[in-house]
Order: C-alpha cells, then structure tokens, then sequence
C-alpha cells in the first residue's frame, strides 16, 4: 500500500526588533506567501485522501456484496483434480460427478490439484476453500437429492410411519399444522444400537419430502474441529436455512450432548459450549421455516435430559435391531440385485441370525457373494450364507476380545 506524503511544515514568521518597517512588511509579505502555498498544498492532499477514501468504500461496497452473494448463493464443494491448458477438473462431492470447467485467472493463479473449491450450479468454481471453510466443508455433508427411499429399509414400518408424522407431514403439509394450531414437534431423537438404519430413515424422509440432507457427525465435532464446535453449530442452522426445505440429521449427538460431568477439563467445557449451541439453536427454532432436525444416538442412556425437553427432541422413536420378518427383509433388499441359487429360502436363514443389525446384514449378503465367486460360480447358494454368517460371527468375536488379549 502506498504511503500518504508528510504534511508540509508550518512557516514560520521571523521578525527582528532591529528590523526597519519597510523590513518588516517585506517579511510579512514572504511569510503570507508562504502560508497561501502550504494552504494550497494541504487542499491538494485533502481533495486526494478524499479520492482515496471514495475508492476504499466503493472497494469495501464490492467486496461486502462478494461476500453476501457467496454466503447467501448455494455453492456445492468439489475438489481440483486435474489443471489442464482447457480448464480444471474437478469432481462434485457426493456425486462424485467428474467435469472439465474453465476458472478466472484470478483464481486460477491461487488453485492446485487436490484443493476443494466451491462451484455453482453450473460448475464453474468461485472460490478456492481456505482451511477454515475447508472445516465447515468437511464436518457437513451436504446431499441434495440422497437415494434413499423407505422402500430400502427393511422392519421398520412402525419406525417409518412415526417419522413421517413426525417430519414428513409438517414439511409437505405445514399449512394444515396451521390452521389446526399445533406445533409440530420439534426435533426427532432416533435412537437404537449401530448399524440399524437410523442414518438411512433419516435420508429417505429428505428424498420423500425433496429437502437438502444436511448431516455433521458429533463425534466429529468434538474430535476434529476441536475449538469450532459451537460455531459449527450455528453454521449448521445457517446452511440448512439457505437450502431449506432441508433436513438437518445429527449423528452420535451422545457426543456433544452427553450427561453433565463433574470433571472441569477444557474439553468439557467445549463440549459443553456446543450443546449450548445447539439448544439455543433449536429454542430459536420455530422461526426458521421448513427445517426439520432429526438427531441420532447410540447411547441414549448418556444423554443430558436437557436436550429432551419440550421444543426440543421431544420425540423419541426407538430402532431396534431387526427381529426376524425385519431380518428376512433387510436380507431381501441386500440380495435383490444378487444371482440367487433356487434354494436359498432367506426366510428360513433369518432365524438362525438372531441379533445381527441391518448393517451385519447388508455386509453379509456382500460376504455371500464372496464366497461363491471364490469357489468359481456366478450363483450364491444357501451355503454361502452360512460361511458368511460364520466369518461374521468369528470377525464379531475377535472384535470383542479384550484389548490385552487381541
Ligand atoms: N433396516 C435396514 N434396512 C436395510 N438396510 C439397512 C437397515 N439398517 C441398516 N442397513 C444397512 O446398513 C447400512 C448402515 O445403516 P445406517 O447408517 O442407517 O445405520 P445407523 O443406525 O445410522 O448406524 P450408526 O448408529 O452406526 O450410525 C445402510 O447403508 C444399509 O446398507
């Protein structure tokens, strides 16, 4: 930046005693002259800084417009993957959607391969994401159409339903909620062992309802972003404001919601400060429009009865490990796009997987295909089912080993 010139001195009048009249005038006359062109000399600056300053507020006015176009337009992240002579590779996170895209140079300049970066709906990329963004990019997952629909999610009927009274009807009928004069419930708490669907209801109410799925994990929040948790928070309820009807799903909220300590250690004092965040966000809730929150936990045990109170998660719906017609189901969905042997009777194979979730299962069905093209056949036979049921089983067994012993 250039440096504003030093002020011109001050001239200073310099009379004698000794001095005739006709000296004295002559010196008054000097000194006048001098003081008419300092004066002149001082307008002149001033009439520059005021130039100066007209620049810097018209800079100021753009880069202020910059910033609410880029807080306020939706921007997808994607990573450079490739700089070329005829543009930049980049691919869209969630899609994964690979294109070739030209940048201003002014941005072009700044970019390398593997830096995130921040696209428009047409692709083109406005900004590079600096740590920071970089941060809020990677503690949100941000789906706009997730594939999910109830249709693939097995033995959770009750579940279901009691999700889209819940969420689904005040999204897609907030009109009659209305006119009836009720409020529909605030947050919804899912909670049930790992690996249940709790994440998969979640999106399928998004696709139904046509809301952005925005989902930060809490784990993450507290492990990762250590420092940024509370600030998280409030860009979460921001984000989902600007893409709104969207759904704003929490997992392992146990995480930052977890029962008060007696322990005063930083960390807590962290954690603490993200939930405080978190319930301030959703008591300012009822203003925000088409938002729904659904929060998810595998410890509901663990959790500070202050986020379950009216307003806030005040449904609770729990998810279960499958029993045994959910079983059948999930193992129907998971093989629907398998080579299936005539014999396989996955009714008959759901009772012997007593306890297995919806995710042990999803991953042993893959485990089933494994087995039969090790054994060289396109077919899966009922005795794949069974090696797969067995390896499951035995990894299970050797997770829960004590540590000492592993
Ligand atoms: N009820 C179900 N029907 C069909 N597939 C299921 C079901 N539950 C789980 N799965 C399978 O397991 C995977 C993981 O499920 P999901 O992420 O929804 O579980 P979760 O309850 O959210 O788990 P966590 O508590 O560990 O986050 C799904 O992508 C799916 O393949």
């Amino acid at each position: 930046m250039s440096r504003s010139p030093s002020l011109p001195e001050r001239p200073r009048l310099e009379l004698d005693p000794d001095m005739t009249p006709d000296e004295r005038l002559e010196a008054l006359r000097e000194h006048f002259k001098e003081i008419v062109q300092v004066n002149e000399q001082l307008t002149e600056q001033l009439d520059a800084a005021r130039d100066r300053q007209h620049d810097l507020t018209d800079e100021v006015d753009q880069l202020e417009r910059e910033n609410e176009t880029l807080k306020t337009s939706s921007l997808y992240i994607a990573t450079a993957e490739e700089l070329t002579d005829d543009g930049v590779v980049v691919k869209q996170h969630g899609n994964n959607q690979e294109v070739l895209t030209e940048v201003s140079p002014s941005i072009r300049d700044g970019l390398e391969a593997g830096d995130r970066v921040a696209i428009n709906d047409s692709f083109g990329v406005k900004q590079i994401l600096d740590p920071e963004t970089d941060a809020r990019a990677q503690a949100m997952q941000v789906d706009g159409s997730p594939d999910v629909s109830y249709s693939d999610i097995g033995g959770l009927e009750e579940q279901i339903r009691e999700v889209r009274e819940a969420v689904e009807e005040p999204l897609v009928n907030a009109d009659q909620f209305r006119e009836v004069g009720i409020e529909p419930p605030s947050g919804v708490l899912l909670h049930g062992p790992p690996g249940t669907g709790k994440t998969m209801l979640a999106k399928a109410v998004a696709n139904e309802t046509d809301a952005t799925f925005i989902k930060m994990a809490g784990s993450e929040l507290v492990r990762k972003f250590i420092g940024e948790g509370a600030r998280l928070v409030r860009d979460l309820f921001e984000l989902a404001a600007e893409r709104e009807p969207a759904i704003i799903f929490i997992d392992e909220i146990d995480a930052i919601a977890a029962k008060r300590t007696e322990s005063k250690t930083s960390g807590d004092a962290e954690v603490q400060r993200t939930m405080m965040q978190l319930l301030s966000e959703m008591d300012g809730f009822d203003e925000r429009g088409e938002i729904r929150i659904i929060a998810a936990t595998n410890r509901f045990d663990m959790l500070d009865r202050a986020i379950l109170r009216p307003g806030r998660f005040d449904r609770l719906i729990e998810v279960p490990n499958p029993d045994v017609a959910g079983r059948e189901r999930i193992l129907e969905i998971h093989t629907q796009e398998m080579n299936l042997d005539d014999d396989v009777d996955l009714g008959a194979f759901a009772t012997e997987t007593d306890g297995l979730s919806g995710a042990e299962l999803a991953s042993l069905a893959t485990e089933a295909g494994m087995f039969a093209i090790r054994d060289g056949r396109t077919t899966v036979q009922q005795s794949d089912l069974h090696d797969a049921l067995e390896k499951i089983e035995a990894d299970d067994d050797a997770s829960s080993v004590p540590v000492a012993f592993a």
